[in-house]
């Protein structure tokens, strides 16, 4: 690690901040489905989603819409300088840290995450490596080393970007979802 990559993105987290306040909201209930079911994972399979904060593309009515599908969804509930818990989203959510909804259920632990057949990670941005930027508590790079599935970063067409700043602890996702483009696998 050295202090220029993390100088770099905080920068860049600012400027990517900044320009989510006009963005228009991108719900992505219907580009979840298709993304999941062309990763061939079927209702009864587990989903790791989440609930979007700060303009990030995704929707309650996209957890929703997979649960609907039949879908077992888990969203993460954040925990300090540790591993993401999760639970499983049953319709019901209270408040957490950082104006985020974490599911109202019992937590599972942070292992639960291997009980997934594909995670939906937010991103500020993503790069053609599948390196991605995110809000900077470290905390899905903690998470998903646990995670034994496909990770599908979730960002808008103009944050996939061709390259970021990466850190030996960054892990690298296997495709990213946009709005206009769907699915792309990664690396490019
Ligand atoms: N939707 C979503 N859920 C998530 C994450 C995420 O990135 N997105 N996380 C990913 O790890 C975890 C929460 N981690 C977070 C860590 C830091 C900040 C944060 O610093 N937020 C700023 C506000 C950012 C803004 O202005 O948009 C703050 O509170 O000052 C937010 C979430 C778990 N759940
Ligand atoms: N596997 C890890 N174990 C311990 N600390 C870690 C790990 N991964 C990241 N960190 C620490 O978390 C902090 C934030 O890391 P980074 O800037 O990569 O976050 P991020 O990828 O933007 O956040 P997130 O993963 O929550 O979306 C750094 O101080 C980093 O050293």
């Amino acid at each position: 690690m050295t202090s220029d990559q993390r100088n770099r993105k905080t920068t860049l987290r600012a400027r990517l901040r900044a320009a989510r306040r006009g963005a228009a909201p991108a719900p992505l209930s219907s580009e979840v489905l298709a993304a999941v079911a062309a990763f061939d994972v079927v209702p009864g399979e587990t989903v790791c989603a989440y609930l979007p904060i700060g303009g990030e593309p995704g929707s309650r009515a996209m957890v929703d819409a997979l649960r609907s599908a039949g879908y077992r969804v888990l969203l993460p509930i954040t925990v300090a300088d540790a591993p993401l818990d999760w639970a499983v989203y049953d319709g019901s959510l209270r408040a957490g840290p950082h104006g985020l909804r974490e599911p109202a259920g019992a937590p599972l632990g942070s292992a639960a995450v291997a009980s997934a057949a594909l995670v939906l990670v937010p991103a500020l941005a993503v790069d053609h490596r599948g390196v991605r930027l995110g809000q900077g508590g470290g905390h899905y790079d903690r998470s998903l080393p646990l995670a034994t599935c496909p990770l599908v970063a979730v960002v808008r067409d103009d944050e996939f970007v061709p390259s970021l700043p990466a850190e030996a602890h960054d892990v690298r996702v296997n495709a990213v979802l946009t709005p206009r483009a769907g699915v792309v696998h990664l690396p490019l």
